[in-house]
């Protein structure tokens, strides 16, 4: 369990973190969104003690982490897959950490073998692939056989195979248990390894909810389309709820805000024929950018700008 309570970050000017409060579960994969410069690595450093909280905290198991007895057996993470001395062996480099840490040695040789990194295990890491990088980081994160994991963009570089087995892989560490915060951009991914997610916007916490109530639209804001011989005087009596309205360009109407319940409630009070009436059904993707779009602090010249920015 990894409780985050206030958790603040300020570089000078700039709050990287802003008074962030939420909790990662075990045996969940809890998935961690955000743009670029959102908070997310700076907020992973805070938990792994890695940083220091400008105010309020972070619990690994219950206690801050550089308190923590054994700390790669209560936590793993892979935060730089790049930070690895480039002249070492992959399997040398984990041998490092493991007597650093007091872990048996025998456990390098388990975990080469967890991620599928094999023969290549031998070899400088100079030579490594990004992939590689990513499958030596990632045994690295497991050597202690911690009950907390932080992967932080664990897919970054990784070709098809490589997202299926991590997706596979934090699926069963989460099914054993264990706790598991994972970030990345990809948000199909996240689609289809997340149960819960948190997302986050310059610093501050957007949504904290299972996936599924993040899918159904209810923090991003519901769109209905609704078909009526009747447009006009249907689209004047949701107005006059304060629900926003948009004509689709093919004679149906968009209402923003609103469940199909409602809208089919204002028709029959409006005594309108309904033709057609369905709740818009949007990839996380979709929502994700609905939810984020006032965050965005990187934005190219010209891009579009997200739609809505219904917030929950
Ligand atoms: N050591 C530092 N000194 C000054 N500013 C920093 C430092 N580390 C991070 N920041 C700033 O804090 C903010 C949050 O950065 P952070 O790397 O945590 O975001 P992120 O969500 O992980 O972004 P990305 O998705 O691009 O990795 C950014 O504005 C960043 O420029």
């Amino acid at each position: 369990m990894i409780e985050v309570r206030g958790l603040t970050k300020t570089y000078g000017a700039v709050r990287a973190v802003d008074d962030l409060t939420f909790d990662v579960r075990p045996g969940a994969v809890t998935g961690f969104l955000g743009p670029n410069g959102a908070g997310k690595s700076t907020t992973m450093r805070m938990v792994l003690g890695l940083d220091r909280p400008t105010s309020g905290s972070a619990l690994v198991g219950g206690r801050p982490f550089p308190r923590l007895g054994e700390p790669l057996r209560a936590a793993g993470a892979l935060l730089d897959a790049q930070a690895v001395h480039p002249g070492r062996s992959g399997r040398d480099h984990l041998r490092v950490a493991a007597r650093t840490q007091g872990l048996p040695l025998r456990r390098v040789d388990e975990v080469i073998e967890q991620v599928g990194l094999g023969p290549a295990a031998r070899r400088r890491v100079k030579g490594y692939s990004l992939g590689m990088r990513q499958r030596l980081g990632i045994a690295g994160a497991l050597l202690g056989d911690p009950a907390v994991l932080l992967f932080d963009e664990p897919m970054n570089g990784l070709d098809l195979d490589g997202v299926r087995w991590v997706r596979r892989l934090v699926r069963d560490l989460a099914g054993e248990g264990r706790t598991v915060l994972l970030s990345s951009h990809l948000m199909s991914e996240m689609e289809q390894t997340a149960d819960h997610l948190v997302i986050i916007g310059r610093g501050r916490l957007i949504a904290d909810a299972p996936i599924a109530e993040v899918m159904r639209g209810e923090h991003a804001g519901r769109k209905v389309v609704v078909r009526t011989p009747s447009t006009d005087d249907l689209a004047g009596a949701l107005l006059r709820r304060g629900l926003r309205v948009h004509p689709t360009g093919d004679g149906d109407l968009l209402v923003e805000g609103a469940s199909a319940e409602t809208v089919g409630d204002v028709a029959l009070e409006t005594g309108v024929a309904v033709h057609r009436l369905a709740e818009q059904q949007h990839s996380l993707e979709e929502i994700y950018l609905d939810l984020t779009g006032d965050s965005v602090q990187y934005r190219v010249a010209g891009a579009p700008e997200p739609a809505g920015q219904v917030r929950a």
